[in-house]
């Protein structure tokens, strides 16, 4: 199997043996293995904090595993849910505020009523499902480059740091716009209606992304294009395919591991059947985002943090696997282009907090040393702000 040549690609075709190139070798073929302990490379407890843990809880260690898992499914909580119906008639006001009240106190909300068509939703979570299904030996043909920030199906993000911590995932990730960006090599020729329901759901996505924005940016300034304007022309946008293996301890690994995300705005699609997956932070809880149907998940990314001197927030966020199932989500990121340098906007940060920060930097690191929590942007603190000592929690 060669990896299939695409509608103009924008670089050279590069053809992979099956299964030769893994920079690290896929979830899935552990899963398909039938691993009963994950291996230690995928550990975040050891294994004497988790036998610790289980005495502590109760005597039965299968009841303790249990009630492990539960706690990290947090409480009743839920992220604030937004309608957006008649957003550009009577009721702009009043969503406009909901927006700045959730980018200001979770960072995180959900939305329906968006306009972007149901349908639409339902195929490309359909032809990513069917992605992921095909045999390894298909899947392989797109493989990623190892050793670069790179698109393609993989297993690892990191390329700096060997001996990182493994998340239990596998994923498809994709550039998408501006359009002269893509890798047609990387774009599944199977099932045959991805491509097209790619393109498309990425117009439409990066449109709702550019209103969404709008009414972030009206919640600061009684204006769209504050936001935008910073970020610049022509946005960025990429896409993954998040594939999180059902996982036999569930209780010692992180699907993806606590972080927030590097660019300006996410919006996800979950798959509505799955368990939950996607937690956030809120103070101390990780609050579940449970799956609704037809609704995305939007979240604030590093950049508008920055933009915004603080003001929004870019909350971690984190996936806990599923003893029983397997889970696919698919996050569509709203980016700064490489070269844009990022710093609060004059109008909202009388005294700024973060210091200026070229976004390829800001890109490169994540992909350099992985999630890491909020580590990068406290990073960015300028050191004669009170923030900076302590860090400020987010
Ligand atoms: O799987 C999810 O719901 C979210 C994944 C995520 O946080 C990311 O891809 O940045
Ligand atoms: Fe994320």
């Amino acid at each position: 199997m060669v990896a299939v040549r695409g509608p103009a690609p924008t670089a050279p075709i590069r053809i992979v043996a099956p299964g030769r190139e893994w920079g690290v070798e896929p979830v899935e073929l552990l899963v398909e293995r039938g691993v009963e302990k994950v291996p230690s490379t995928y550990r975040r407890v050891s294994v004497e904090e988790e036998e610790e843990l289980m005495a502590l809880n109760d005597n039965s260690i299968a009841a303790a595993a249990e009630v492990e898992e539960e706690d990290r499914i947090g409480s009743g909580m839920d992220i604030p849910l937004i309608d957006l119906k008649e957003w550009d008639e009577s009721h702009r006001e009043e969503i406009v505020s909901k927006v700045r009240e959730a980018c200001e106190e979770w960072g995180f909300f959900r939305i329906v009523n968006h306009g972007v068509d149901v349908h639409l939703m339902q195929r490309m979570m359909q032809v990513a499902k069917e992605f992921i299904g095909l045999p390894i030996e298909e899947k392989a043909a797109y493989v990623g480059r190892p050793g670069m920030i790179s698109q393609g199906y993989g297993s690892k993000y990191t390329i700096g740091a060997e001996d990182a911590v493994r998340d239990w995932r596998d994923y498809l990730f994709l550039w998408l716009q501006p359009e002269e960006v893509r890798d047609y090599a990387y774009w599944p020729s199977k099932p045959e209606a991805f491509r097209e329901t790619m393109d498309q759901y990425s117009r439409e996505v990066q449109e709702l992304a550019r209103k969404v924005l709008g009414l972030m940016s009206e919640g600061l300034a009684q204006r769209t294009g504050l936001l935008e304007e910073a970020i610049g022309e022509p946005p960025y946008q990429k896409v993954l395919i998040n594939y999180y293996p059902a996982c036999p301890q569930p209780q010692v690994v992180d699907g993806f591991h606590q972080h927030s995300d590097i660019g300006a705005l996410t919006m996800v699609l979950q798959e509505d059947e799955a368990p939950v997956g996607l937690q956030v932070r809120y103070h101390n809880h990780w609050v579940p985002a449970r799956p609704l149907p037809a609704s995305f998940v939007v979240n604030v990314a590093d950049q508008v943090e920055i933009l915004t001197n603080g003001r929004y927030k870019s909350i971690e966020h984190r996936v806990v696997p599923n003893r029983h199932r397997s889970r696919l989500s698919i996050p569509v990121f709203y980016d700064a282009a490489p070269d844009v340098m990022i710093s609060p906007v004059k109008e909202l940060a009388q005294i700024p907090i973060y210091k200026q920060v070229k976004f390829d930097d800001h890109e490169h690191a994540f992909y350099e040393y992985g999630a890491n929590g909020k580590n990068m942007v406290q990073s960015y603190i300028l050191s004669n702000h009170p923030l900076a000592q302590p860090l400020s929690a987010s």
